[in-house]
């Protein structure tokens, strides 16, 4: 039996034979080398040469401490010991680097199987291999884990890899394996006698490559600090891999404590580099990060965070958003995998019930109350297209790696736009296209007010904060979804950039920026004075639109009635947004009397504001008469027949007049095959040939015109368009619509036509 001692006893009075110890040669620098090495090692496996790796059951374990939290993410499939082929090893020493030439697109091809290097990746090897200090931030599925891996395999001694799950570990080193990459794994569920073993064998066997460990591990076990030691003693501490590394900085969504006391690794192995990892890290997040570790000047890969693929789109959540939720995989992704986010475990079980009873689909709930042993296996089956769709809280996370997400659905908006960004980035891992549709409903605003209130004591502000923003971003109808989502990270996106794969760009609104801050200003001084129960920003938003109160005596004080022009949506926004710029904050107050609440008072950015440093500028929607002005000033009239042009794109407007509201060849040409086959269903039922129900004439024009009301015919056709619509962001409620032809662009006068009333406005019923 082996024992079980602190690292330094058993590195003095234990040490097992050498003959488990695989392949030990040192290298000689040459890649050449290495791989007929490899090859060799592989021609003459035999089962005494054969290494095991012992580590890897020990994985499958249930997890004891909190490092291995949170248990959802464990995986308890038993892995079949594979057989480790022999890597060859060591091309790069410290001290020869700057000598070596490496060819690391052939360890990429050899080793690796890859053909190329995915973009950035080739950039952050070379620097690796230099030694630098590096900060990686790049999307989701770009490949980052090749870049600490191929530096790892092409180096002299060992890369230490720090993963917050045991699932991300135990996927890593199967992966490895699987390319005959000798790593280890140490974490708190090996026996004592397990640990020893794993500490000799890195000791030993210069084969090995990698250690995955968990930063609880690091932070709390003696043992591997000592071997951290001893191996850097050696000079066979080669880099620290910190993957996940936002879960360092408070300021993200996953803070985890232990990952802040990485600290502690440059200060103990200065000479050390530090590569840290991550999918997402706006620019307060890039910099604690960087300064929590004391980086040295590192070298920062930042590539966009624009994920071309994913389609963005917010629709209104009305009552009946189970069944919109359910119509709209039926139609757009019957067959696909998919993942749906809720609020609450009750959401959740409720619409994973309603999607299997009602709609038959393949379909779990998972939540923190199914038990660790059934989350893992809904989350296997999943993976392997055995369920179609999983309905998650926020429990499902981290280390989701299924390519072919097809679609990530928001039943409720999320805490925070980096959490919104971060789900919906599991989908259309592959490349392909997928759709991220959030159902928005502005009340869900206080069940996250609530759990905020009662989960997150001590850093409420902050997650109100957040949760402002992501609200700005589900009531934004006009700007670019990912001009907003990915400004929020620093990233300056240009919509044009987008197309149209967002609803916003899709629906093409017209919207012109108005500033508001001289108006903020005296917002301000409202909130400055006394202010007569004037608490939240319900209480403000009435007071600005001039309602009057009948106890407060509003009416007499300044400023009553400031924005009464302006409709309470423009006014939110404008509050909105001062919000955002810090000029006003809420604070959650609590009292036995009124509950919790988001008290309103002003930010400490509002001398800024009174010294014009900070701009409230909104993004107003511009429709009606307006519109019509504006389009005046926009177009030129070419002649008499006074066609219009809207110079930016004629082949635009040409799309959009030949489409009509469906604007392009393919949602116009997707809409009518529904309704084709819609007719050709009915014409089946009916007993009569589909025109004799609505010509084809008739059907084109249904399909330009999108009518709210279909007139007589069948109502089956009406909920087509509607559901279409609905899925497509095609706004529903045209409240106003200009007809063009109505518009006498040289007086802007509007002739009266019939069905048009005199502001030439042609007013739409809301609904079929
Ligand atoms: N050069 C390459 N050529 C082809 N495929 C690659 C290359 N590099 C990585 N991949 C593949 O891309 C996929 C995504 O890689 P990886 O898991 O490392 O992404 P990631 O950036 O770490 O994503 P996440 O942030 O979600 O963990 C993997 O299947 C990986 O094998």
């Amino acid at each position: 039996m082996k024992p079980s001692t602190p690292y330094s006893a058993f590195k003095k009075f234990y040490r097992p034979s050498k003959s488990n110890s695989g392949n030990n040669q040192k290298g000689d620098g040459s890649l050449a080398k290495l791989i007929k090495r490899r090859a060799d090692a592989s021609k003459e496996l035999n089962p005494t040469n054969i290494k095991l790796n012992d580590s890897l059951p020990s994985l499958l374990l249930k997890p004891k401490s909190s490092e291995d939290m949170p248990p959802e993410q464990f995986n308890a499939t038993p892995q079949k010991k594979p057989q480790l082929k022999q890597l060859p090893s060591l091309l790069v020493s410290p001290s020869r680097k700057s000598e070596i030439k490496l060819d690391i697109d052939k360890a990429n091809q050899t080793i690796f199987s890859n053909t190329n290097f995915l973009p950035s990746q080739r950039e952050i090897i070379e620097s690796a291999l230099k030694g630098n200090d590096i900060f990686v931030c790049l999307p989701t599925g770009a490949g980052k884990s090749l870049t600490f891996q191929l530096p790892a395999v092409v180096s002299e001694g060992i890369t230490v890899v720090v993963m917050p799950l045991i699932s991300l570990i135990h996927d890593q080193s199967v992966h490895l394996q699987k390319l005959g990459i000798n790593s280890r794994v140490f974490n708190s569920m090996q026996s004592l006698a397990e640990q020893d073993r794993i500490f000799w064998e890195i000791e030993e066997d210069e084969s090995i490559k990698l250690l995955f460990v968990t930063p609880e591990k690091i932070s709390q076990s003696d043992r591997i600090n000592n071997l951290f030691a001893d191996l850097y003693r050696r000079k066979r501490l080669v880099r620290f891999a910190i993957d996940e590394a936002h879960c360092i900085s408070k300021w993200g969504r996953d803070f985890r404590a232990d990952y802040l006391k990485l600290g502690c690794l440059r200060s103990e192995y200065p000479n050390v580099p530090i590569m840290t990892l991550t999918a997402s890290a706006t620019e307060m997040i890039r910099k604690d990060i960087i300064t929590l570790l004391g980086m040295k000047n590192p070298q920062l890969f930042l590539s966009s965070f624009n994920r071309h693929n994913l389609f963005y789109g917010v629709f209104k959540k009305g009552t009946n958003v189970n069944e919109e939720i359910a119509h709209f995989i039926k139609e757009n992704h019957p067959n696909s995998s998919g993942l749906i986010y809720c609020l609450s475990k009750e959401e959740c079980s409720h619409l994973a019930k309603v999607l299997k009873r009602t709609y038959k689909f393949k379909v779990e709930a998972y939540h923190s109350d199914i038990d660790a042993s059934q989350k893992t296996e809904i989350h296997e089956k999943w993976k392997r297209g055995d369920l179609q769709i999983i309905v998650a809280t926020v429990a499902f996370g981290m280390g989701i790696d299924k390519a072919d997400v097809r679609f990530v659905i928001h039943c409720s908006f999320p805490k925070s736009l980096d959490s919104y960004y971060q789900e919906t980035g599991r989908a259309g891992r592959d490349g392909n296209p997928a759709d991220c549709i959030l159902y928005y409903a502005a009340n869900d605003k206080s069940r996250h007010g609530f759990l905020i209130g009662s989960n997150f004591q001590g850093s409420t502000q902050k997650d109100y904060n957040e949760l402002s923003k992501m609200i700005d971003y589900c009531e934004n109808r006009l700007a670019c979804r990912r001009t907003l989502l990915l400004g929020y990270f620093g990233e300056d996106f240009q919509a044009e950039n987008c197309n149209n794969m967002c609803d916003n760009c899709k629906a093409k609104r017209f919207g012109e920026e108005k500033d508001f801050t001289e108006e903020a200003k005296k917002i301000i001084e409202v909130l400055e004075g006394p202010r007569n129960g004037i608490n939240t920003l319900i209480q403000l938003t009435n007071f600005l639109l001039g309602k009057k109160e009948k106890t407060n005596n509003h009416s007499l004080m300044e400023h009553f009635g400031l924005l009464q022009k302006q409709n309470p949506d423009t006014i939110s926004k404008i509050l909105k947004k001062m919000l955002l710029e810090g000029v006003l904050q809420e604070k959650a107050v609590s009292s036995a009397y009124t509950g919790t609440f988001a008290y309103i008072e002003t930010g400490s950015n509002v001398l800024k504001l009174r010294r014009n440093q900070i701009k409230i500028a909104i993004s107003v929607e511009i429709k009606g008469l307006e519109l019509a002005k504006k389009l005046k000033n926009d177009v030129k009239i070419e002649n008499k027949t006074e066609e219009i042009k809207i110079p930016v794109n004629n082949e635009e407007d040409e799309e959009s007049r030949k489409y009509g509201k469906c604007q392009q060849k393919e949602t116009f040409e997707e809409i009518k095959s529904r309704l084709t086959m819609t007719l050709k269903r009915l014409s089946k039922q009916q007993g009569v040939g589909p025109d004799e129900i609505i010509s084809e004439q008739s059907l084109d024009r249904l399909c330009r015109d999108l009518p709210e009301n279909c007139g007589n015919y069948p109502a089956e056709i009406s909920q087509e368009i509607k559901h279409f619509k609905k899925i497509n962001g095609i706004e529903q409620r045209y409240e106003f619509e200009i007809d063009l032809e109505a518009v006498d662009f040289e007086s802007v006068e509007l002739k009266r036509k019939p069905a048009i009333d005199d502001s030439g406005i042609k007013r739409i019923k809301p609904n079929c």
